[in-house]
């Protein structure tokens, strides 16, 4: 089957593997990779964090808003979401309308486990308790389960999991 053109857009929760796997599977399928955090800092030239800590996580949304749509006017791209992207909702009707939206799934106490690797620039995750997180983690998941597919990431490796989202797209 030939290969859809359209954009793979990669969503989920902080620190699940959206951008490392997203690179792997660019590899894999041979496509452009772009991470939109990465394309977000290289525009601002400036990290996530200082974004958030100099002009506040609304100007950073509007700096998503604007980067994605400007990233969706070409396809055959593979674009790695941050965690808070696809809750933005023309950000989330355009991915599922013209783009393929894969959710990356993770078991709260698996991703537990990676929380002290993560807090440092996740500025989302800064100031809150475990259970704060997991309340955002349960209702961001209810969300992010409109993609269009659902791969639960436990207990995989980076490269099998992008291995399986190539063939779980071939497949569709
Ligand atoms: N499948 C995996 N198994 C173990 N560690 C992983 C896996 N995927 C990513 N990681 C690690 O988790 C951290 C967060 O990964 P990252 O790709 O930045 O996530 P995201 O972009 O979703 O926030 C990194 O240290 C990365 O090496
Ligand atoms: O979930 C969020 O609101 C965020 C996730 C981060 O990206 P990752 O999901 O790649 O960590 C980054 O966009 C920013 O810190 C906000
Ligand atoms: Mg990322």
């Amino acid at each position: 089957m030939r290969p859809s053109s359209k954009n793979i857009i990669l969503i989920g929760f902080m620190g699940v593997g959206k951008t490392t796997i997203g690179k792997e599977l660019a590899r894999l399928l041979q496509r452009e990779f772009v991470d939109l955090d990465q394309a977000i800092e290289a525009d601002a030239n400036q990290t996530v964090l200082e974004i958030f800590q100099n002009e506040g996580e609304e100007a950073f949304r509007k700096r998503e808003n604007t980067k994605f749509m400007e990233l969706f006017e070409s396809d055959n791209r593979i674009i790695s979401f941050g965690g808070g992207a696809f809750l933005q909702s023309d950000i989330q009707k355009v991915s599922l309308e013209d783009g393929i939206v894969v959710f990356l799934d993770i078991s709260f106490p698996l991703w537990l486990k990676r929380l002290p690797s993560l807090i440092a620039d996740r500025p989302v995750l800064q100031n809150k308790n475990h259970e704060e997180i997991r309340t955002l983690f349960v209702s961001r998941r209810e969300v992010y389960l409109k993609g269009h597919h659902t791969l639960n990431t436990d207990h995989m490796s980076p490269i099998q999991i992008a291995d399986n989202i190539a063939k779980t797209i071939l497949q569709a």
